[in-house]
């Protein structure tokens, strides 16, 4: 599948001593495919029952080629949660913690008893998964499903444990010596 062949290949830098993964579905570079979108977003679909699902909830920047791809084929409306502040009404604030930085995300557009899905492009610390359940939580939604295209290290074990939810991923990867093996 196209997902797996291209990670295989995909560029590794620094981001201190975090070695980064480069991918067009985690990054938006060095160019997105549709069909590598297309197959990523039917993958998703075939893992979810979005009959039960109200909206989709991501983390900005990379789950929005997802949510949009995923909301034109299923018609159910996403929210992202910006690392921009907006103060409406409601707007709940919550701290992100990735492997390689630390800032903050904001949650609008979701009511109490909304049935979401969580939907971003990595799982790696579970830092930014721990955010979005925390604000979800704190808007009184409830959390139906979650998909991460792409997993690696040991954050879905660690969110799956401290939240009691269970995380989906399409692919799980390891970064060593500077190259993605797939596992
Ligand atoms: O499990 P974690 O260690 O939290 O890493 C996962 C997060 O890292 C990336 O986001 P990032 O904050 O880098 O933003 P980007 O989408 O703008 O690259 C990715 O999109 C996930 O949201
Ligand atoms: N692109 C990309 N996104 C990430 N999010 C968390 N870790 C990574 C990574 O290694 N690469």
């Amino acid at each position: 599948m196209l997902l797996e062949e291209t990670l295989k290949s995909c560029p590794i830098v620094k981001r201190g001593k975090y070695e980064y993964f480069i991918h067009p579905i985690s990054d938006g570079v060095p160019i997105v495919n549709p069909e590598l979108l297309r197959e990523v977003a039917i993958r998703i679909i075939k893992e979810v029952d979005f009959e039960n699902i109200d909206k989709m909830v991501t983390a900005e920047a990379m789950g929005i080629p997802l949510v949009t791809t995923l909301s034109l084929y299923t018609d159910v409306p996403y929210v992202i949660m910006r690392k921009r502040e907006y103060k409406l009404e409601g707007e709940i604030p919550v701290h992100q913690e990735t492997g390689y930085s630390k800032g903050q995300l904001y949650l609008n557009g979701i009511e109490e008893g909304d049935r979401v899905l969580i939907v971003d492009d990595v799982i790696s610390t579970g830092g930014t998964m721990i955010a979005i359940i925390n604000a979800l939580k704190r808007a009184g939604a409830e959390v139906k499903d979650i998909v991460c295209v792409i997993e690696r290290g040991e954050g879905k074990k660690i969110v799956e444990k401290k939240t009691g939810h269970k995380i989906k991923t399409l692919v799980k990867l390891d970064v060593k010596d500077g190259k993605v093996m797939i596992l």
